[in-house]
């Protein structure tokens, strides 16, 4: 839901977080040079688990729902989960020790060249404990702000999660962010102190810090280090004693959450599913809460990791299931499937996705227009937060217009565009959405709504048709060293932030709350933040400016008049290159004869090039454009 705060308005739950003097990984980093085929390491994790491999159907009917868990991981970018997630794997038989696994349940070629989780993964982990069999389903989750949607629908499924703290770092901007998610929806909450066996690791002062912030006696911690194997196994018995079992019934008609979907070109959706109630097994028709649609299940089982057929999946067991749906659309994030004749209440869904940084996509060259389309389509089809508009500009040609959660999310869409379907692709600059709210009921009659939402700069309506225009705002979140305090409170001003809150975390660690216009941060404001940090702020829009005009001007074609090429903010021109003219020998045919009748020649054609000036229209070719679009993905 989208409400309004001040004159703007804010996303519900989405938090945005921000972590200033912390040596985490950039948000903005250059994206690495693509390459082309599976990295080593991702080739012999594809060996392991081949689907020739596959065992024997699994009974699963031996786990009852009281040894059952289901559970996630949450953490700041980097504390840790992948690792920890690694060692639980290990722990429980589902991988073998090697030295190999690193980020196991990371599959795509981004996650593991940029070391971030983008996509979330389950695993169903056989565990013996006195004497019991349980079955621990692990749900690993991504850590960046701009997935915090996946980490969202993850803890739907899930009793409780183990909040992942570095010893060194501390609580971090998103500890705070994803511990929230997990208190709203009412889960058991672990928390884990990671990388103990660092030499400036301090996890006595995170223990603080997780009982200031959070309100959870100091004693709950557990301390490890998922690196080393250290307590890990204190970890997993915590997860049984600590974390309910899911309050579902077996015996009633099926009820089954699709909590993700990914899509199989031979085998339709591959949906992943929390069942609530009843019993699923290959045979049964079900039916799409949402479509209405019934479909025949072909398959079901467990993920461990890989996908392990299974009888059939009881409640309070999560799995995979694949019943001939053609298309992610047939089994969308937060849908109920039920059984055919067997109409159930559905369970409450997610908030869908809202996309927050728009930009323009176009192919390198028109010609690949095809390609590019169905490549886009299939990346879409296992990405459904992203939205697609069909869009045009004179400059670029035919292309679209598409909707990312964030700006890290739309890097990763065009590098998996890139990596995993050989396309090349223009990105313009993104942008936020903002709505006009308009003037007259003529208007509201002509566009059928009160308030128009633009995600094109190039269809904002003029100011008469408009009486108020909104944008969006969301609630930063930014946990600094104190001694950074005052220049991070003067950045947030300048940017026109509103100041929330402030608490000591710490001695020397402050948490502040502010409600950032969205536009403001969403492209350069963790640069800004670090650079602070490290001493070192500086004014980008000249160097930016000067850089665009320089390609521009090697990109133009000279003309007979001299062309300006200026770059403006706001009405201050802030750099200027120029790219001369032809200069027409109008003297050639000017033998001898005197010095007057060569004077009056040029200065004719002077006066034709300052007409000329003002009547010219120049053609930028797209080259052009696409030149200087280029540099500014580069930067
Ligand atoms: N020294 C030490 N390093 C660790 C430990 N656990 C994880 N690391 C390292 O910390 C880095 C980040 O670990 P990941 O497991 O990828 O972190 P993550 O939280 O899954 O990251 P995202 O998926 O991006 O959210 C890696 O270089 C790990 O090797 C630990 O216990 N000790």
């Amino acid at each position: 839901m989208w409400t309004l705060v001040g004159r703007g308005w804010s996303h519900g739950r989405a938090l945005a977080v921000w972590a200033a003097g912390t040596a985490q990984r950039g948000r903005l980093e250059p994206l690495p040079t693509p390459t082309c085929g599976a990295p080593a390491e991702f080739r012999a994790w594809d060996r392991l688990y081949t689907s020739a491999e596959r065992k024997e159907k699994i009974d699963m009917s031996r786990f009852s729902v009281e040894n059952i868990r289901n559970f996630s991981i949450i953490a700041h970018v980097d504390h840790g989960k992948s690792t920890l997630a690694d060692r639980l794997l290990e722990l429980t038989g589902t991988i073998d020790k090697t030295k190999n696994n690193k980020q196991v349940l990371d599959k795509l070629q981004v996650e593991r060249e940029r070391g971030i989780t983008v996509k979330a993964q389950t695993a169903s982990l056989f565990y013996n404990w006195e004497g019991k069999q349980y079955l621990l389903n692990l749900i690993d989750t991504p850590g960046h702000v701009d997935f915090s949607y996946e980490v969202s629908r993850s803890l739907s499924a899930c009793q409780g999660v183990l909040l992942v703290v570095d010893a060194n770092e501390g609580i971090q901007a998103q500890t705070v962010a994803n511990f929230f998610l997990a208190f709203e929806a009412q889960l058991s909450v672990i928390p884990v102190i990671n990388k103990i066996d660092l030499k400036n690791a301090d996890p006595e002062r995170v223990e603080k810090q997780i009982e200031k912030v959070f309100d959870i006696p100091s004693d709950e911690c557990i301390k490890i280090s998922a690196k080393l194997g250290t307590n890990v196994e204190r970890v997993l018995q915590a997860v049984i004693e600590r974390i309910p079992p899911p309050k579902v019934h077996r015996k009633n008609p099926l009820r089954a959450l699709v909590f993700d979907s990914t899509f199989d070109q031979y085998r339709g959706v591959i949906a992943n599913v929390a069942l609530f109630d009843g019993v699923v097994s290959k045979g049964d028709k079900i039916v799409s809460a949402h479509t209405k649609k019934i479909h025949e299940v072909n398959e079901v089982g467990v993920l461990n990791p890989n996908e392990q057929p299974a009888h059939k999946l009881y409640a309070g067991q999560v799995g995979y299931l694949i019943a001939g749906m053609k298309d992610v659309t047939e089994a969308q994030i937060g849908d109920t499937l039920y059984l055919h004749k067997q109409q159930v209440e559905p369970l409450p869904g997610f908030k869908s996705a809202k996309p927050m940084v728009f930009a323009g996509m176009y192919p390198i060259d028109q010609s690949e227009y095809n390609n590019l389309k169905s490549a886009i389509e299939k990346l879409t089809i296992n990405d459904s937060s992203v939205t697609v508009h069909r869009d045009s500009s004179l400059a670029l040609g035919a292309g679209w217009r598409l909707g990312f959660l964030g700006l890290l999310h739309m890097e990763v869409f065009n590098q998996r565009l890139e990596q995993e379907y050989n396309a090349s692709v223009i990105l313009t600059t993104p942008t936020v959405p903002y709505k006009a709210v308009l003037s007259s009921a003529k208007l509201i009659k002509e566009y059928r709504e009160k308030e128009i939402t633009i995600i094109n700069p190039a269809q904002f309506p003029e100011k008469s048709k408009v009486t108020e225009y909104l944008e969006p705002v969301v609630l930063g979140t930014i946990i600094t060293p104190d001694e950074y305090t005052g220049k991070v409170m003067m950045l947030c001003q300048a940017r026109r932030a509103v100041q929330k809150n402030m608490i000591f975390i710490d001695q020397n660690r402050v948490m502040l709350k502010y409600l950032f216009p969205l536009n403001e941060i969403v492209v350069d404001f963790y640069d800004s933040l670090k650079s602070l940090s490290s001493g070192y702020a500086r004014d980008k829009a000249h160097s930016v400016g000067k850089a665009i005009c320089e390609r521009l001007k090697d990109s133009l074609p000279r003309q007979l008049f001299e062309i300006a090429i200026q770059a403006a903010v706001g009405s201050k021109i802030i750099a200027r290159e120029t790219v001369k003219a032809y200069r027409k020998n109008v003297l050639a045919k000017c033998y001898g004869g005197d010095i007057t009748r060569k004077m009056k020649l040029l200065k004719r054609q002077a006066e034709g090039k300052k007409k000329l000036r003002k009547v010219g229209n120049i053609e930028v070719p797209r080259d052009a454009f696409i030149k200087v679009l280029k540099t500014q993905s580069d930067k």
